[in-house]
């Protein structure tokens, strides 16, 4: 029995741990690793054990949160009412349960009105709000973890579909969606190949990264488009049904999608169906139907939970499959020396691209499908991330299939290789692999790490096979005429990747220890372990019992940590990177540190601070601020008007400062 709990226990937290990564992965890097499909499953499947066994929930669990933390890049900005993400159906049973919820409140509210519903596609980009003054774009900002957004104004203003100024001097707040056409993201990263830049893996991906830019110069280059999708009520307007507030966003000047139904929930689900077939017809990408009550005043009835409108609901579309043969299956090496078996396959179209390549994850996992050479499987591309074979059609097989074995070398340089025990893996054991180093050179440069723009694959390539470099640490040594030898390499260009390149030694110093590539290392555990030692020589010293130290460092992790610091191919190119004078140690704080390693977050209006000036002052102090209360969080600064982050601190047992105390403890710790 006990076990079964532990068991329960420690597959809520596994969900938990990794819907919490794919989550940064999508909302604050736009760069996920998974299918969306996937990530559903992985959401459906925590709600499910956390409704059946309540003594388990967590107000930090991620059924319950929205989006991701905003990046500190970025001015943070207050939303007035709180962005919230919406609830899912995948049938339409889940559609009938969503409206007889609905009813059963309106009911004990003894509402008699019958909701209309308003059915609409659900653009896949990203949300955003915007503000106008007397008609003026004043500001745009990204949702962020749904109280707390980024200030993107400057980017926003370079989409031409979005109003400068309205056709009257309205005080309103809409939101929208930011995205990309799809024609128009398909002759982007045509260039960009073109341009050997980095691809996006999918239309929403480009729009999210090109919104949440720091240049807007960048935003202005790319297609963007934007659709108005909701007006927040405002006491200027009388709206009673969301179709009239529609109509109005349009006289005001903003793009709407033109196509919208004001139905019953019958029909809502018939539509859901016919676009689920007729999704590929559309030049922008929709990942689902939202369905809305159209009537301002049940909604305000329903409400909300704490990451979703009761009133609202996306319908996800299933993810795409098709059926293709096998031709082969071919081994590729990773950055950490592992080896991925992938299937080549007869090129398929699946929702409006080619597909030619899908990953079978590793042995075990060909094995368990029992994929075979010349197979017909289904292969799956759903949120369009990496295609994977789902199953093969075994009725299909003639006999003629060949097994596949995994190789007893590296297929790049022939080393042997292993498995660990308890690893899937099979990896090269040979730290001078080049396809390994080829690997840690294109996460070395990735946007997450040291963001240098315009060297990819074909560029690391070349540069590998001229011997310009070995390792990533070479980069900083490259040499304007070595580079314009290379094939493909203009004079204008290489001074763009020089200048790129000398741009990343500007980087923060966890980034650069991320970027290093050390196994099981992402981007959170590199800046636990700077914070924790600060300098590149305290790492290199720490052994396996100092990393351990360090909350979320488990002995895998500090292994490996200890592992690459004690090699000495490793040593040679950090000493390259320190000579080429990258950071190597963390910023230095300010003198008054008396609220070192404490951690704040803020709530609700202060009478003598902005938001700005109460986090500068807590920074400035040594302390951080974060902008969700969770079991780390040492104070609350609760202003007026507090949101339900009061609540999560009370229930988490968070000292709650009003702004005297608040201004107490920064003079009174100042005095010390
Ligand atoms: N692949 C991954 O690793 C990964 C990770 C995290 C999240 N996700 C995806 O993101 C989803 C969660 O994101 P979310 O919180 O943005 O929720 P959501 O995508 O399910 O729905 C909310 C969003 O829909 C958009 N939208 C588009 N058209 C709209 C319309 N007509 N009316 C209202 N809203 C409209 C808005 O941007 C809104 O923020 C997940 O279900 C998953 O599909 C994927
Ligand atoms: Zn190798």
């Amino acid at each position: 029995m006990d076990e079964e709990v532990d068991d329960l226990q420690e597959r809520i937290e596994e969900l938990r741990e990794k819907l919490h990564y794919h989550n940064r992965r999508y909302h604050v890097y736009d760069d996920p690793v998974i299918s969306d499909a996937e990530y559903d499953e992985m959401m459906q499947e925590l709600k499910e054990l956390e409704r059946r066994h309540p003594r388990f929930q967590d107000p930090n669990s991620p059924t319950r949160r929205v989006g991701g933390e905003p990046l500190d890049e970025f001015e943070k900005v207050e939303h007035s009412q709180r962005m919230l993400s919406l609830d899912n159906a995948f049938d339409d049973d889940d559609l009938y349960d969503f409206a007889d919820r609905i009813e059963r409140r309106l009911d004990s509210h003894k509402i008699k009105e019958e909701p209309d519903y308003v059915i609409e596609h659900k653009v896949d980009g990203l949300a955003v709000i915007l503000r106008y003054r007397d008609g003026r774009l004043e500001l745009a900002a990204t949702r962020g973890d749904g109280s707390v957004g980024e200030n993107v104004t400057a980017n926003i203003k370079t989409i031409p579909s979005v109003p400068l100024r309205l056709s009257r001097p309205a005080d309103i707040e809409i939101r929208g969606e930011v995205f990309m056409p799809e024609d128009e993201f398909e002759e982007m990263n045509r260039r960009r190949l073109e341009e050997d830049k980095n691809l996006f893996a999918n239309p929403r991906n480009a729009a999210a990264g090109s919104v949440r830019q720091l240049d807007p110069s960048i935003a202005a280059e790319r297609p963007l488009d934007f659709l108005a999708y909701s007006l927040l009520e405002t006491s200027a307007d009388n709206f009673d049904r969301h179709v009239k507030a529609m109509e109005f966003m349009k006289k005001l000047g903003f793009k709407t999608n033109q196509y919208w139904r004001k139905d019953s929930v019958e029909k809502a689900a018939v539509l859901c169906w016919e676009w689920t077939e007729k999704r590929n017809q559309l030049n922008y990408e929709i990942d689902g139907m939202v369905i809305k009550v159209d009537q301002l005043a049940l909604r305000e009835v329903l409400g909300s939970t704490s990451s979703s409108p009761r009133w609202a609901i996306a319908y996800k579309f299933p993810a795409q499959q098709k059926s293709t043969r096998v031709k082969d299956i071919v081994v590729s090496v990773g950055r950490t020396g592992a080896l991925t078996p992938n299937a080549i396959l007869e090129p398929v179209d699946i929702d409006g691209s080619t597909v030619s390549r899908a990953t079978l994850h590793n042995e075990d996992e060909i094995e368990r499908k029992d994929v075979r050479i010349g197979d017909r499987v289904i292969i799956q591309k759903a949120g369009d991330i990496i295609p994977e074979v789902v199953r093969v059609i075994k009725e299909e097989r003639n006999g003629g299939e060949a097994k596949f074995n995994m190789p007893e070398c590296c297929p790049s340089c022939g080393s042997e290789v292993s498995r660990d025990p308890d690893e899937a893996v099979l990896r090269c054991s040979n730290a001078a692999c080049p396809a390994q180093l080829r690997e840690s050179i294109l996460h070395f440069v990735s946007r997450e790490a040291m963001n240098i723009e315009g060297i990819g694959p074909s560029l690391v390539d070349r540069m590998m096979e001229a011997k310009l470099v070995e390792d990533y640490g070479d980069l900083y040594y490259l040499e304007k005429d070595e580079l314009i030898r290379l094939e493909r390499v203009a004079s204008k260009s290489a001074d763009n990747i020089l200048q790129a390149i000398k741009e990343s030694k500007n980087r923060e110093f966890d980034r650069l220890i991320y970027a290093l590539g050390i196994r099981h290392v992402g981007s959170r555990t590199a800046a636990l372990i700077c914070e924790h030692f600060n300098s590149l020589e305290r790492i290199k010293k720490a052994g396996v019992e100092d990393l351990k130290e360090i909350d979320e460092v488990g002995p895998v992790i500090a292994r490996s940590v200890a592992d690459f610091f004690e090699r000495e191919k490793n040593q040679e190119i950090l000493q390259k990177l320190k000579d080429a004078g990258l950071p190597t140690e963390m910023k230095e704080q300010s003198d008054s540190d008396n609220l070192e390693d404490l951690r704040f977050v803020l709530t609700g209006r202060l009478d003598d601070f902005t938001r700005q000036e109460a986090s500068e002052a807590i920074e400035q102090r040594g302390g951080r601020v974060t902008s969700s209360v969770s079991g780390r969080t040492d104070y609350l600064v609760a202003g007026e008007n507090p949101g339900s982050k009061l609540d999560e601190a009370r229930e988490r047992d968070v000292t709650v400062l009003n702004e005297d105390e608040f201004l107490n403890i920064l003079s009174e710790k100042e005095g010390d």
